[in-house]
């Protein structure tokens, strides 16, 4: 072990230990401003421990390290609701492959797709996060990224977190659970993957995805990053995952749930590329008091599945005894009724490892310990105890448990971080069935619920007349906040007829739930309803309504949208659009875009290109967020709909009236005071 030389450069030569000592001088900086110090690459537990399992062969240690020891590649996906994709790829592979690049005197590899992830909707850069945003010849690139990411039409995440909900196979139908969520990029995919038809048909899901995390903190990051989805089949949660109550079915089978992720907490030793912080941390005991909880949430989950229904179990460690021993104990203990599905054949380009069935037990002072044995254990004391789950299958078990069908990925096999999945098939009801049948009513009452109730909603009668609905618009998926009523949620049917009374019927409280499609709003004399549309409600809403919409022209289109937070006068638009908000009453208005050429849009672009505005007493006002402004904007100039003259003409306008305002502000503060004395 020792200090060692900068690897993937000149004179990355001799290292025999496998400990890795970051260079100084290249990170002295950008470790200070990370916060972190100086930090190091070797924690000699860690070398000893994984030596001794049987993850990665002698010969490889040393790529094994020294990838855990490089910074990440950026990696970034194209979500699957993105209506726009191949523009992307198109854009990337024109102006961003960056093909002759030269950062700090070495020339650095293009851009590249990665070739095991779907459709080539997932990237590859070897160039790390911050200095993207630090190179001024990344600029352009970086707010590309940035305002592709705000507008929900890519995600930037850690590539081999992209695996498990491709691995769960979510479809449009399935009710998921996503157990431990927060922060929510595999919340996000999941619920990417239940929307993905939803472009083609015009439908909603039928299906549903409950997020839940422990942390209601955590639980509001959640509320964050989904917003960019914007499901009404989403809800929020927040609980203890090993005590998540039993929700029924309407059938009243078992299980609620046809698919769910068990991204379990775990001491997170994959991460380390990410979190160097883990290098001076690790410690085998973190691990081995993680896996109680794992256990228990995992087999918990099988209660909550459906028979015939899947659950990915994954963590971000390479450790066994958080992986392959809760998946084996998994599997002795439902006797049977959970079976280990062979994934061998999905994303088939990826690199993997097979999972394993023999490891090495080490207690906390790092000696090998051979099996169980109780009366040594005891000995131990309370907390340094091992348990007999942690140790590895006996030949007959792991003849019928196929551990080999989970999946491990090392770093230096897609210069990745490190990750364990496995996916687990219900055949039969599990131990805990019966129990959970029984014991249901009261172990749900001793689970603790945060958050807060959904009333209906009963002003229905006021939006109906507003906006003329068809009656076949469900009053009954419209929700109010228990707290204000202000603000209208918009949900699924399969949450409002049956997952809300579900939990209703067990008193659990809802964190957060779909989305808003209407809010409360005082218009004053003249106005003819209380509620207002809003953009992210709109889509769904508009095909219910039978007034209050507009076809606009291109013009008018890009006009409003780049005059987003502007009060605009009605002179601003071409004479039919003038008329129109002339002649209509106050109130909300849903725009459309009519193509000038006439081209009708698709499915997808009658979702998109829609914008939400108030026709107050004599000005229009555009009641758009910026990332669905940005979106939009994004959405017309790739469908080549964007004029540039008119964003330039509009651009300078803004800007000659924030000059103005400058000026008028320095104007009253230059001028005396007429009270000074
Ligand atoms: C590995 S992270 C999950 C990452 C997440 N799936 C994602 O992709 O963004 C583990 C999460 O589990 C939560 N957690 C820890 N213990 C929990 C428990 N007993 N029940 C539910 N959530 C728990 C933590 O708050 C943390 O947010």
């Amino acid at each position: 072990m020792g200090k060692r030389k900068p690897f993937g450069r000149k004179g990355n030569k001799g290292n025999k230990g496998g400990a890795w000592k970051k260079p100084r001088t290249e990170h002295q900086a950008t470790d200070k401003e990370a916060g972190f110090g100086e930090w190091v690459y070797e924690n000699a537990s860690f070398e000893k421990y994984y030596k001794a399992q049987n993850i990665v062969l002698e010969e490889e240690w040393e790529a094994f390290v020294k990838h855990l020891a490089m910074p990440l590649p950026t990696t970034f996906r194209i979500n699957n609701s993105c209506a726009y994709a191949e523009k992307i790829q198109e854009r990337i592979a024109s102006d961003f492959k960056f093909e002759d690049l030269v950062i700090d005197g070495e020339k650095v590899d293009p851009i590249s797709q990665m070739q095991w992830y779907p459709d080539g909707k997932g990237f590859q850069w070897s160039v790390e996060r911050r200095k993207i945003k630090k190179l001024e010849i990344l600029s352009e690139f970086q707010k590309w990224l940035v305002n592709l990411s705000d507008a929900g039409d890519i995600t930037r995440q850690e590539a081999v977190s992209m695996i498990p909900p491709l691995v769960l196979g979510v479809e449009s139908h399935h009710k998921v659970l996503d157990m431990c969520a927060a922060p929510g990029s595999k919340t996000s995919q999941l619920l990417e993957s239940l929307h993905a038809d939803e472009s083609k048909t015009g439908k909603l899901p039928t299906g549903l995805v409950v997020a839940n995390d422990i942390d209601i903190k955590r639980a509001y990051m959640l509320v964050h990053q989904t917003k960019r989805v914007g499901s009404p089949a989403l809800v929020i949660t927040c609980h203890e995952a090993q005590k998540f109550p039993l929700l029924s079915s309407t059938d009243n089978k078992q299980g609620f749930f046809d698919r769910i992720l068990c991204d379990a907490p775990c001491s997170g030793d994959g991460t380390m590329r990410k979190n160097p912080l883990i290098w001076q941390k690790w410690h085998v005991k973190n691990g081995l008091s993680l896996h109680p909880l794992q256990l228990s949430i995992a087999k918990h989950g099988t209660s909550l599945l459906k028979i015939g229904g899947r659950m990915c179990y994954s963590t971000c460690t390479f450790n066994p005894i958080e992986n392959e021993a809760v998946v084996a104990e998994l599997l002795r203990w439902s006797n049977g009724a959970l079976k280990l599905v062979d994934v061998s054949e999905v994303l088939p380009r990826l690199k993997r490892r097979a999972g394993i069935s023999t490891w090495t037990v080490m207690d906390h002072d790092l000696n090998e310990v051979a099996g169980f044995d109780a009366d040594a254990e005891e000995k131990r004391g309370q907390y340094k105890k091992l348990l007999p789950t942690m140790f590895p299958p006996t030949k007959e078990e792991a003849e019928s448990f196929y551990l080999e069908r989970c999946m491990r990925c090392l770093p230096h096999d897609e210069n990745t971080g490190g990750f364990f999945i496995c996916l687990l098939e219900k055949v039969a009801p599990t131990p805990d069935d019966a129990v959970a049948e029984t014991d249901s009513k009261s172990s749900n009452k001793k689970s603790k619920s945060t958050g807060e109730e959904y009333l209906d909603f009963k002003d229905y009668d006021d939006i109906k007349t507003s906006y003329k609905m068809k009656d076949e618009f469900e009053a009954s998926q419209l929700f109010t906040r228990s707290d204000t009523g202000k603000s209208v949620t918009f949900v699924t049917s399969s949450v409002s007829k049956e997952l809300l009374p579900a939990m209703k019927a067990l008193n659990m409280k809802v964190v957060y739930a779909g989305i808003k499609m209407f809010e409360r709003h005082d218009l004053g004399v003249g106005a003819s309803g209380m509620y207002r549309l809003t953009q992210t409600g709109s889509h769904i809403a508009k095909p219910f309504m039978q007034t209050r919409k507009l076809e606009v022209c291109n013009r008018d289109f890009q006009y409003m949208l780049e005059r987003r937070g502007d009060l605009l006068q009605f002179d601003v638009f071409t004479d039919k659009l003038k008329d129109i908000f002339i002649s209509s009453p106050l109130g909300s208005y849903v725009c459309t875009l009519a193509r000038d050429d006439g081209v009708p849009l698709t499915t997808p672009e009658q979702m998109l290109l829609n914008l939400v505005v108030w026709r107050g007493r004599n000005t229009v006002n555009v009641m758009t967020s910026k990332p669905d402004g940005l979106a939009l904007a994004a959405t017309l100039k790739a469908l080549n709909l964007y004029d540039e003259a008119l964003g330039a003409e509009i651009a300078a306008l803004k800007q000659s009236k924030k000059d103005k305002a400058q000026t008028e502000e320095k104007k009253s503060n230059d001028k005396p005071d007429s009270n000074e004395e």
